[in-house]
């Protein structure tokens, strides 16, 4: 598989921009919290090691990733907020509930970007286990929290 040859968190940032003066909202979903705390975690960490500055980082909470949408257009709305990082787990369950989450936070994330015409980050793990879950949450295919970083930091830079 694809993913199983790539970590998320192996990156060059040769190319990035100062992001001194940038301001980064952070929506998490409460949904597999412990998980999507070390995506959040992960991301707050990358954005300060290459220069954000912590009273530039605002971080938000929605009830489950279905949510990050609305959170994520409530933080791109304002002129000051200069990209958005979405956090949040998915894991496979019994019914078709997952996949209707999924395509709806990814359609719906993906309009707040253009709407506001900045950059809105997807950082949704969707898996079918727990186990593929955590290894994606600083297991052995990185940390999408980071992965969400660097792609802001990178589009801020366009
Ligand atoms: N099953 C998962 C959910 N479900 C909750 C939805 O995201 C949403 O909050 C609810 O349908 C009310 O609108 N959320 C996750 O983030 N992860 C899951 O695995
Ligand atoms: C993945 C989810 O949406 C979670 O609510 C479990 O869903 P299911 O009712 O399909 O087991």
């Amino acid at each position: 598989m694809a993913t199983a040859l790539k970590n998320l968190s192996d990156y060059t940032s040769d190319h990035f921009i100062d992001i001194s003066d940038k301001r980064f909202g952070l929506v998490v979903a409460e949904w597999n919290r412990e998980i999507t705390d070390t995506l959040a975690q992960g991301a707050y960490e990358t954005l300060l090691k290459h220069g954000a500055k912590e009273e530039n980082i605002y971080r938000n909470t929605v009830p489950g990733s279905f949510e990050l949408t609305l959170g994520a257009q409530l933080l791109a709305q304002h002129e000051e907020i200069d990209a958005v990082i979405c956090l949040g787990v998915v894991i496979k369950g019994e019914t078709k509930h997952d996949d209707y989450i999924c395509h709806a936070v990814a359609q719906g994330i993906t309009n707040v970007g253009l709407k506001f015409n900045k950059p809105v980050i997807f950082g949704l793990v969707t898996t079918n286990t727990l186990e593929q879950a955590w290894d994606r949450a600083g297991g052995k295919h990185g940390n999408k929290g980071v992965e969400g970083a660097v792609a802001a930091i990178h589009m801020l830079g366009f």
